[in-house]
């Protein structure tokens, strides 16, 4: 995998390493032996804003989690001189508070969110080196990235890390990537990105086998959006890779993508930091700010030309495409604007997101909400909650459905609340459809049942089982995306004590046989609570659901059930799950009528009316509200929580 897109957009100062251009290897030892080899200039201080396209090299690392990307990415910044060595880990390797905090490494577990953005970048390189841990061996997101980058016809370098370690087990590694790729692995370079050990027999290799970009400096500028973040002082800056062309500063240029118009501002290349060179020629890639106001308006895969000289734009471009909504709204109703103006700010250094208003009669004003998956998600909320101190409940991820109507047309809903009524579904429906993905696990033998009884009870169809090894199983399901977008990861590595990885991709649309159901309190039905799911889960996950907001023992961090728990003192309240207008479970908490007048002797009657005036209010209050006087967390750790009963039987 390249360097994380999701820390990238936070940090630019990372974005160096995700596609290393020529210009980091210009110092070191290994470019001047490549020189002497293309019998080019000797010279020492080379000018970095004008290199012809043959003496370019872009390539990208990939690699599964923890394989040592920004390891090795520093190693070799340091071996050509673009850092020093005591340039700081700390400043190369800074993270985001929530990675830390999390433990994770959130573009790693991201990458499945952000396997276009993933694409793009590749897209911009000519080749690649493909990194694999010499303990862990391939892993689903190994294969994943390997996929990404032959289907681009990059060229591939692989290379084993971690040969230092002592559970390294290089001839076993070794022939995994020549079995699963066929990746010639004759001369395959064996590194510790850690301790510097034959990083060096690396770089020979990219200025071998990877080819220079072909572009032509003297065609009109087309010019490859691959990646973007927001700076506060400068507005957004692009990294671009110059197809064709020459782009400088002060040019004139067009989005292929929104017709937009802009002026560049300022062109350099990242040496790691930006380094102004006023302009960028065919085969370069380098940053570009031009004025662009808001991360959205940069299309990651669009391509720009000069006002005059429209080109056309390069394949391969989608729209961002958030595949997981969910509602976001205050827990205070009063922190409205201030909610409104962070997720504002946020979404413009975020161009994946997409935000619309909401209205939940139970939660009130709020947003609806698109993410590339349910990590970007929780990146999302708690950034929210971290830098702008924003306390939010989030609603239940729901997948985009979609309709197909009797006259052909069709539509994407993203809401239960935009879930059909029966009547238009008799009438004008001919069917509903979900997302499927195709999920890619890796793990090893004795872990093979559990996970298949798990991919099973998710809607999972096998398409592929094969032998990575002796020891290793790799398998291919077919799978609904709303199956995985609820905890699937947690509950795999909990079966598989950590050792299976899993990647997916999309499948596009299948028929799907699904419904809503809606949780009802005291006969309401709360909107908020209400879900899609598939038929063949309703009984099951209706009654788990009616039972855990009734369940008045837990002692978890589902403060939600404890909560109308203990409203028992005042009323009879009524939990039901029902799919229109039938009911699939009920669960009764009995009323507790307080005897609010026990402490009255006699006589007093105005008293005595006034005590049950106040009762009358606060029940009448009690019920306004639904019961729904939640705590965030409560609100989501029940509805983060509530998938499968199978799955949570296990946990
Ligand atoms: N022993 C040993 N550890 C290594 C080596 N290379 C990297 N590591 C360690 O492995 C861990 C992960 O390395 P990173 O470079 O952060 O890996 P990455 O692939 O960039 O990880 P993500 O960006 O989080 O996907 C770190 O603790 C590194 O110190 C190596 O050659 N030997």
């Amino acid at each position: 995998m390249t360097r994380a897109i999701f820390i990238d957009r936070t940090f630019p100062s990372f974005r160096y390493d995700k596609i290393m251009s020529h210009e980091g290897y210009y110092k070191g030892m290994q470019i001047k032996r490549w020189q002497s080899t293309l019998n080019s200039s000797s010279e020492q201080n080379i000018d970095l804003t004008n290199i012809p396209a043959e003496n370019i090299r872009n390539f990208s690392i990939i690699a599964h989690v923890d394989h040592g990307k920004s390891t090795l990415a520093d190693r070799l910044l340091e071996l050509t001189g673009t850092i020093n060595s005591h340039h700081s880990h700390s400043q190369v390797l800074d993270k985001l508070t929530v990675e830390r905090e999390r433990g994770i490494t959130i573009k790693a577990q991201g990458h499945v969110d952000f396997n276009y953005e993933v694409s793009r970048s590749l897209a911009a390189c000519q080749g690649t080196i493909l990194l694999v841990d010499a303990a862990q061996g391939l892993q689903a997101q190994t294969v994943a990235n390997f996929w990404l980058a032959y289907n681009q016809e990059l060229s591939i370098i692989p290379v084993v890390n971690k040969v230092d370690l002592p559970a390294a087990d290089v001839e076993r590694v070794t022939k995994q990537i020549q079995s699963t790729f066929e990746l010639d692995t004759t001369n395959i370079a064996l590194i510790s990105a850690k301790t510097g050990l034959n990083v060096d027999k690396i770089l020979p290799n990219v200025i071998e086998k990877i080819p220079h970009p072909t572009g032509d400096v003297n065609e009109s500028l087309k010019a490859f959006l691959f990646d973007s973040w927001y700076d506060t002082y400068v507005g957004v800056v692009c990294l671009m890779a110059i197809v064709n062309g020459k782009l400088q500063k002060g040019d004139k240029i067009v989005s292929a993508h929104s017709g937009n118009k802009y002026e560049v501002a300022d062109i350099g290349i990242m040496h790691p930091e930006q380094v102004p060179t006023g302009y960028l020629h065919a085969g370069q890639v380098g940053y570009v700010i031009c004025n662009m106001k808001a991360a959205a308006e940069a299309h990651i895969g669009d391509t720009f030309y000069h006002i005059k000289s429209p080109v056309d734009p390069l394949p391969g471009f989608e729209p961002a495409k958030p595949m997981v909504f969910a509602g976001i709204f205050p827990i205070d109703t009063n922190e409205f604007n201030k909610l409104d103006e962070s997720i504002a700010k946020l979404t413009l250094n975020d161009a994946s997101v997409s935000v619309q208003k909401e209205t939940s009669t139970a939660l009130g004003q709020g947003w609806r909400i698109g993410f590339l998956g349910t990590l970007h998600m929780d990146v999302f909320q708690q950034r929210l909650e971290e830098e702008y101190d924003a306390n939010v409940i989030i609603t239940q991820p729901t997948v985009p459905y979609k309709i197909i109507y009797r006259d052909g047309a069709s539509k994407l809903i993203r809401n239960p609340s935009e879930f059909p009524e029966s009547n238009e579904m008799t009438h004008k429906i001919i069917e509903l459809q979900e997302p499927m993905v195709m999920v890619t696990v890796i793990a090893p033998e004795e872990y093979i049942g559990s996970i298949m009884d798990l991919c099973g009870s998710r809607r999972g169809e096998q398409l592929e089982y094969n032998y990575l090894d002796e020891l290793r199983v790799i398998m291919r399901y077919s799978m609904p995306l709303a199956e995985i977008v609820t905890d699937f990861h947690d509950d795999l590595k909990s079966r598989s004590s950590g050792y299976a990885s899993f990647d997916y991709e999309d499948m596009g649309y299948q028929p799907s046989d699904i419904v809503k159901m809606n949780v009802l309190i005291n006969k309401k039905p709360v909107d908020a609570l209400a879900a899609i799911l598939h038929r063949s889960q309703v009984s099951s996950i209706g009654r788990e659901w009616a039972k855990k907001l009734n369940n008045n023992k837990t002692k978890t961090k589902n403060y939600f059930y404890l909560k109308i728990s203990s409203k028992r003192q005042l009323y009879e309240v009524v939990i039901q799950t029902a799919i229109g207008g039938k009911v699939v479970a009920r669960e009764t908490i009995p009323a507790m009528r307080k005897n609010v007048t026990a402490k009255c002797y006699g006589g007093d009657v105005t008293r005595k009316m006034k005590l049950l005036e106040k009762q009358k209010e606060g029940k009448k209050k009690m019920k306004m509200i639904g019961n729904i006087e939640l705590p965030q967390k409560a609100f989501y750790d029940f509805l983060s929580k509530r998938s499968g009963t199978s799955k949570l039987k296990n946990k």
